[in-house]
């Protein structure tokens, strides 16, 4: 089988994704927001797995630099593996996610280094670090790098974060069966290259209601939803983000604390932010995500820091 979108002849997955209220979502790796993200990982051994991420121009903050959303987007991808592989045969959904940050990424790639830290009955926990990769794009290099006795030979972190998923039955995911990290131990992956032709925020569909309130709207597609038929973690990530600075525009995120509470039923999902402090140099604001077709059932709830662009320290 050719694929002429993917790079090292991955076979691109399709699955129906069910959600909660039994509305199916065809899930495609080839139509997703992150189908130009040139995602590449390795899954080093059963309990760690690194990433990498283009950071085109079309991905950049207003600041230059690579979104928090991004950020969590990319770590809640590559963490789920570890915690898969460990999880299996049960299946997981991210429950909560934090991603505070040390520096920025302004060169690229985003890689993310993920390494397991408990395996409950209920709940597996990963934790990430996020370097900015300043040219890199090998893998194994990387890793090397980052395990580096001499800490002035290790690329600088620019994020540190920790991520829980709840267990769930396998059967809870169309595709489960397509997506085994237990069995690439080793193995280079790229996903599917796919142009997009918009920017990240602009390509999601947000709709803002009311920027200095923080309320916008993203409707559950095929886009931005997963194998188990709701709004991927990481687009939530990124719909928080996107309220948070649409309250406090001339600042950037650099931390976010999501715990995503349930599932959503209907969509769109929508956004309500409240600023909680506004000091000189940094804002908090805490963005309230709410299923709007399910009354305002509560999906997430974020806590997001935004600070001076590094360009105007
Ligand atoms: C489930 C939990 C995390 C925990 O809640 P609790 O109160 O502890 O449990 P609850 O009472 O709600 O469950 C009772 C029973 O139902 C089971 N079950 C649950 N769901 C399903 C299902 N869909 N289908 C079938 N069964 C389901 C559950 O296992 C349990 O079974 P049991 O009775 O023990 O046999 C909840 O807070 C939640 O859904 N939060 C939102 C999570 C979220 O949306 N995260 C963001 C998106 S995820 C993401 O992006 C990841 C990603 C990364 C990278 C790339 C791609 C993807």
């Amino acid at each position: 089988m050719s694929d002429p979108a993917n790079r090292n002849g991955i076979a691109s997955t399709n699955s129906v994704a069910t959600s909660t209220e039994g509305v199916q979502l065809l899930v495609s790796e080839m139509n997703s927001f992150m189908s130009d993200f040139g995602l590449v990982s390795v899954q080093l051994d059963r309990t760690r797995s690194l990433l990498r991420c283009d950071l085109t121009d079309k991905l950049r903050s207003h600041a230059g630099t690579a979104p928090v959303g991004l950020q969590a987007t990319v770590m809640d991808f590559v963490t789920s593996d570890p915690a898969l592989v460990a999880a299996a045969p049960d299946w997981t959904a991210t429950q909560d996610l934090s991603l505070h940050g040390a520096g920025w990424v302004t060169v690229g790639p985003i890689v993310v280094d993920s390494t397991l830290v408990r395996v409950g009955k209920k709940v597996v926990v990963v934790a990430a670090d996020v370097y900015d990769g300043n040219g890199c794009e090998d893998l194994h290099e990387l890793a090397a790098a980052i395990d580096a006795a001499d800490p002035r030979s290790r690329p600088t972190l620019a994020a540190r974060g920790l991520v829980t998923f709840a267990r769930l039955p396998r059967a809870a995911a169309h595709g489960a069966d397509e997506y085994t990290p237990d069995r690439w131990i080793g193995q280079i992956r790229s996903r599917p290259m796919v142009p997009i032709e918009d920017a990240l925020y602009p390509r999601l569909g947000i709709r803002v209601i009311d920027a200095a309130r923080g309320e916008l709207e993203l409707d559950r597609t095929p886009f931005v939803a997963n194998q188990i038929g709701t709004i991927m973690g990481g687009v939530q990530a990124l719909l928080a983000e996107y309220a948070a600075n649409a309250m406090r525009p001339e600042l950037v995120a650099s931390d976010i604390q999501m715990n995503f509470l349930a599932q959503v039923r209907v969509g769109p999902a929508r956004t309500y932010g409240t600023v909680i402090r506004d000091d000189a140099d940094h804002s908090v604001v805490s963005v309230r995500l709410v299923d709007a077709g399910a009354d305002e059932m509560i999906l997430a709830l974020a806590t997001v820091t935004l600070r001076k662009p590094p360009a105007h320290r």
